[in-house]
């Protein structure tokens, strides 16, 4: 087999246009249609084939031969969709796109990157459907038990948008998840502008019940607080001669009850999200001063929700909340001042004297912000066996304001599953980058939302009221009168806090970051290369050309390559930044500050604070790789760097064990949730050795894992209790996101791959907080990946 043949198409479902245009990778003279798009027993061969490969996943063979069973009249054009359509979303594709399927066949299976040297290899997607025509394979998609245009009990769903040429098949779930979607997002849209007396009818409700307190019509018509949102909102922001997107987003967000507020690092979303809290509870409290918004902040995954606790507890404390509540009480006494003399003019009864108690109940209540960040399959109640939740429709969530961090990596199905289990007046934002890698399931929920946030398209009545509410007018290149409404709740912070024009790994995100129509490949690949040779102090280039270089890396942190050694910087806030470090550094911690003399049962404290330093130093460093098999895979490096480390007499075990075994130091990723052992995907933890209570002299290992409860700041656990770990001395970049590290290295194969993307090595550059080192095993391979894009294929956005 041969390598596919054009690699600038390797992105499938690339840009629409451009595939469209593009010349088709359909063989020039087909000679005859093959059997398989006519006769359904050759497809089942074929696909048994490809299943015999690792083209196909067997559960997409499984689905032609149900659906070959259910109707044996079926066309088998039809069920060669089915089956591509299903293998799409193992890839991450909510759907087959039909028409970018023909223009690049061989995208639509898993074929290896580098072809398949073995003998009598399969026929290629594009020698099965080099004869198929867009309008013949569009016609035999209609079969009454298998498909239809919408609602339906059909297992699969035929959507054709906008014009004929773009038709989708969709395994009916998925159709069903994007329907939800839409229909949740439609309707939390639709009403902003108009007050929402359900909603104040809801406030009479008690605190147990499920049903939302929020009047969301305060923030746009709210007669009895006039001002109370620009006076707020002048207390969270300080003036500013430029436009402040923080100032707008939180403005935005806090108009509607459903808002997206998307940036790169360090642009500032939880900063905005902790203010845009504080101001939404301000004026649900000028309304309701006994009822403060329920709000529960949530992320996809146990390490995501400890970064947001971790940066959120911070942010709260620095919110000038006195100067909210003297804005409140006074706002409440100028209320009931006004009622006071307009009861005294109408009549001579006594003025209604609940003043004192609103008037106390305002001054004692602090303005309540949650610090504490679940992930959401625990706020929506997981259930084991199951993919039903506890939380759903018929059993909402008891809340009013739900946030969502790092929404770029909520898969479709549980974006679909938070937002039916909100009440309907409950306010949904989602914060996070949409330039990231979206999920590895199926669907790009934030990316597809986001498509039009670079360019705003705010209407001119949503420019007027975010200058009544924020006292700056827009600058029209972010003005569109046909602004459609899910533009008028998303908001795109612009400026890097953390990352200035002095830092490497700001200036490399911005170069690769740069969308493909703004400018050609040559552009972009001189632009990243211009970065990488400019000498910034926080950046490395390295190219492998000797064996070592990696190992000097990965041990020591290669601080000498860094301008002056690494010492003397200071990060934004002008605190020291200390000098890059590799593995060596948490091992070092570990010998060094390992409790002596004393039981793990007599002094917890002292293990937990010993435990606590070696996971806090093991965050100084983290190799992040993009493959899992071969030499330059998660599983190959790992057992390599274990293997180093041992030579450096820093860690200690038989080859065996390092590869398959448990070893003092291992650092392990947790790779499944397991509720019974509070362990969340995506958890670190590192094997320590601890005395051993039942034989004196010996030790036993244990896993510890840093927690989020102050009490009890490390959850030991038994190795042989850990069923879904893997050792983490590399990591790909998939399973970093919602991470980040002091240095990260960022491990690029000497081969092109593909899912070596752009938004791969966004996400994994913008991983390292202090310092980045991004070795090419070969040099060339970066400027290739710059210029790939993924574009999930879906209904939405
Ligand atoms: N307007 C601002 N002025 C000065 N510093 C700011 C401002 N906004 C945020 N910062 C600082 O910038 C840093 C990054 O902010 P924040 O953590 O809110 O960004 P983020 O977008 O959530 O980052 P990430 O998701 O990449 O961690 C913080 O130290 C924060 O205090």
């Amino acid at each position: 087999m041969s390598k596919p043949k054009d690699t600038h198409t390797f992105d499938l479902f690339g840009d629409a246009v451009e595939t469209q245009d593009a010349q088709p990778s359909i063989a020039p003279a087909p000679v005859s249609a093959h059997p398989a798009l006519s006769d359904t027993t050759e497809l089942l061969t074929l696909c048994e084939r490809w299943v015999a490969r690792g083209w196909l996943r067997d559960l997409d063979r499984a689905l032609v031969r149900f659906l070959a069973t259910e109707a044996p009249d079926a066309p088998a054009l039809l069920l060669l969709a089915a089956a591509l359509a299903s293998h799409q979303l193992g890839r991450g594709h909510v759907c087959l796109d039909l028409n970018a399927t023909l223009n690049a066949p061989d995208f639509a299976l898993s074929l290896p990157p580098e072809g398949d040297d073995l003998t009598d290899p399969p026929p290629l997607p594009s020698d099965v459907l080099a004869t198929l025509t867009l309008s013949e394979w569009q016609a035999a998609l209609h079969h009454p038990l298998l498909t239809s245009e919408g609602p339906g009990n059909t297992p699969l769903v035929v959507v054709t948008a906008h014009s004929a040429s773009e038709t989708r098949l969709y395994l009916r779930r998925y159709w069903q998840y994007e329907q939800t979607l839409h229909q949740q997002i439609v309707s939390r849209l639709e009403d902003e502008n108009t007050p929402h007396t359900q909603a104040m009818n809801d406030n009479a409700t008690t605190a147990t019940d499920n049903r939302c307190r929020r009047p969301i019509y305060w923030a746009i018509g709210d007669d009895s607080h006039p001002g109370l949102l620009p006076q707020a909102l002048n207390v969270l922001f300080k003036p500013s001669d430029n436009l402040d997107w923080q100032k707008t987003a939180c403005a935005l967000a806090a108009r509607s009850r459903f808002g997206i507020i998307t940036g790169g690092p360090g642009t500032g979303k939880t900063t905005t999200v902790v203010r845009l809290l504080a101001l939404l509870q301000t004026l649900q409290l000028a309304h309701s001063p006994s009822q403060p918004l329920r709000i529960r902040l949530a992320a996809p995954t146990g390490k995501a929700a400890a970064r947001l606790n971790e940066s959120i507890a911070g942010q709260v404390s620095s919110l000038p909340l006195a100067q909210l509540e003297k804005l409140l009480t006074n706002c409440v006494m100028s209320e009931d001042e006004t009622r006071r003399s307009a009861t005294k003019t109408r009549s001579l009864h006594p003025v209604n004297e609940q003043f004192e108690e609103r008037f106390n109940t305002v001054s004692s209540s602090a303005i309540a912000i949650p610090t504490e960040v679940t992930t959401l399959h625990r706020l929506l109640g997981a259930r084991p066996d199951t993919r039903h939740f506890r939380h759903s429709a018929a059993n909402p969530l008891a809340l009013d304001v739900l946030v969502i961090d790092e929404a770029s990596m909520v898969d479709i199905e549980m974006m679909a599953a938070v937002l039916s289990a909100l009440p309907a007046n409950a306010q949904c934002v989602l914060l996070g980058d949409k330039d990231q890698l979206a999920s590895v399931e199926a669907g790009s929920v934030l990316g597809d939302l986001c498509r039009r946030a670079e360019a705003a398209h705010y209407t001119p009545e949503t420019a007027q009221w975010l200058e009544s509410a924020t006292g700056q007018p827009l600058p029209s290149e972010y003005l569109d009168a046909e602004g459609q409404p899910l533009d008028q709740a998303i908001t795109m912070l612009r400026v890097s806090h953390r990352f200035n024009k002095h830092s490497g790994i700001g200036q490399l995100a911005q170069a690769i970051n740069q969308p493909r129509h703004a400018q050609s490949d040559r552009e972009k690949q001189q632009a990243v290369n211009a970065v990488l040779r400019h000498g910034y102090p926080d950046l490395h280039h390295l190219t492998l050309s000797e064996d070592t270089a990696l190992d000097k890396l990965v041990i020591h942190g290669s601080a000498d390559k860094f301008l002056n050694g690494g010492e003397g910087r200071t990060n934004h806030k002008n605190e020291p930044i200390a000098p890059p470090t590799g593995y060596r550094h948490y091992l070092k911690v570990l010998n060094a500050q390992r409790p002596r003399g004393e039981s793990f049962e007599d002094n917890p404290a002292a293990y937990n604070a010993w435990a606590a330093e070696v996971l806090s130093a093991y965050s100084h460093f983290q190799l992040l790789c993009v493959l899992r098999k071969g030499p330059w895979g998660v599983e190959g490096l790992n057992l390599h760097i274990a293997k180093t480390l041992r030579s450096e007499k820093l860690l200690f075990g038989s080859d065996y064990t390092l590869e398959k075994g448990w070893y003092e130091g291992r650092p392990v990723l947790v790779t499944q949730n397991d509720y019974g052992l509070k362990l969340m995907n995506g958890d670190i933890g590192i094997t320590l050795a601890v005395p051993d209570p039942r034989t004196p002299g010996k030790s036993l290992l244990r896993v510890a894992f840093p927690t989020s409860d102050p009490e009890k700041t490390i959850r030991w656990v038994l190795p042989s209790r850990l069923h879904a770990v893997e050792t983490v001395f590399a990591m790909t970049v998939h399973k970093s996101q919602g991470s980040e590290f002091l240095h990260t290295a960022l491990l690029l194969p000497p081969t092109i791959n593909p899912i070596l993307t752009r938004e791969l090595v966004y996400t994994g550059i913008t991983r390292a907080r202090d310092w980045l080192t991004l070795v090419e095993a070969k040099r060339g391979v970066l400027n290739e990946a710059v210029t790939r894009e993924v574009m999930r294929v879906s209904g939405i956005g």
